[in-house]
């Protein structure tokens, strides 16, 4: 449960990094020291930022400036890559069509997931099944975004080790069978910006995407520089901001976490509404488990929380269908 907390603390991950292949890293001065931090953000906010995360900042520039280029073209074109369920949830989707909480949000966006082939996990992987349709302009756009996949992969994988350890279990706790074949997810959303003057009610119409808790297990925000839009909401219902800080990735954790840590570890609601009369982009990577997963509290998990399982276990793909599927009104 979210404490009372003002502010999000920054962690950096860099010894999580360096130490990545060590078999001794959790025996590191600079782990322990991580490993202590994830282990208090998670209890007490459950989203920080992440620094010392060595991914070039001209690549998540150039992946936030490519997503506002997409959103900037006519309404015709950005259409070519419309999503549907024929494209197993995959492309363009335009402002209003994402529901949360019963109402349409206020942001425009381009999902994309790991390709599922036909049939790979019979009928409940079915909505899924596809392939991701990017836009071709500019032309290194499918090759920018997998590059930047791979290497938020990597980084992932590094701090869930941490997270692995700051519960007390094995680095690889989260690897395997798990999420070592991770069922990513993408989103590049835009936010319109608002151009008319606002009262102190804030309307429906201005929520660019409803309070929610994110479904897997590690949600990266890349989000542009100068808005604050983003907000997370603390134990006494206050949305305290999580505007950008330069160098850093916001953080937060999913609900998947949730069922295997028994608890110890929750998600935090969080929304975007933006005030500024900018458009603004960001482009949350998640980190998922595996599509087949199934998760279900672990055994050194339950050892600290009253020895029986909380929460019943759940297929991790079965959770996103059930999602994905009842976003959209198609
Ligand atoms: N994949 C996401 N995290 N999407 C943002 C959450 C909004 C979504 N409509 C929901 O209700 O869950
Ligand atoms: O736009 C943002 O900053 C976050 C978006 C978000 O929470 C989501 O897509 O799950
Ligand atoms: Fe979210």
């Amino acid at each position: 449960m979210a404490t009372d907390f003002k502010s999000l603390p920054i962690i950096d991950v860099r010894a999580l990094l360096d130490r990545f292949h060590d078999p001794k890293m959790a025996e590191d001065k600079g782990v322990i020291e991580v490993v202590r931090m994830l282990h208090q953000a998670c209890r007490e906010t459950g989203f920080f930022y992440v620094k010392g995360h060595n991914i070039p900042e001209s690549l998540i520039d150039e992946v936030r400036y490519v997503t506002h280029q997409f959103f900037s073209l006519p309404f015709e074109e950005k259409m070519k890559i419309k999503m549907s369920a024929e494209t197993g949830y995959r492309g363009y989707q335009q402002i209003g069509e994402n529901i949360t909480n019963g109402k349409p949000d206020m942001h425009e966006a381009v999902d994309c997931y790991r390709e599922m082939e036909p049939g790979a996990y019979g009928d409940f992987g079915r909505p899924l099944e596809g392939s991701n349709i990017w836009p071709t302009h500019p032309p290194n756009f499918k090759q920018l975004m997998e590059e930047y996949i791979g290497l938020l992969i990597d980084l992932s994988r590094a701090i869930m080790r941490g997270m692995a350890l700051a519960l007390g279990g094995p680095a690889d706790a989260f690897e395997g069978k798990k999420a070592g074949d991770t069922f990513w997810v993408l989103r590049l959303i835009g936010y319109p910006g608002c151009t008319h003057h606002k009262s102190m009610e804030m309307q429906d119409s201005d929520i660019g995407c409803g309070a929610h808790t994110d479904y897997g297990l590690l949600t990266l925000v890349n989000q542009d520089p100068d808005i604050s839009a983003l907000q997370v909401r603390n134990r006494s219902g206050e949305w305290i901001s999580a505007m950008p800080i330069p160098g850093t990735f916001v953080c937060n954790i999913g609900d998947m976490l949730k069922i295997w840590t028994n608890g110890l570890y929750e998600p935090t609601l969080h929304r975007v509404i933006n005030n500024s009369s900018k458009y603004r982009v960001s482009i949350p990577f998640f980190y998922e488990p595996n599509f087949d997963t199934v998760v279900e509290p672990f055994d050194f998990c339950k050892q600290k929380t009253g020895k029986i399982a909380k929460f019943e276990r759940v297929v991790y793909g079965d959770h996103l269908v059930r999602k994905v599927t009842t976003n959209f009104v198609m």
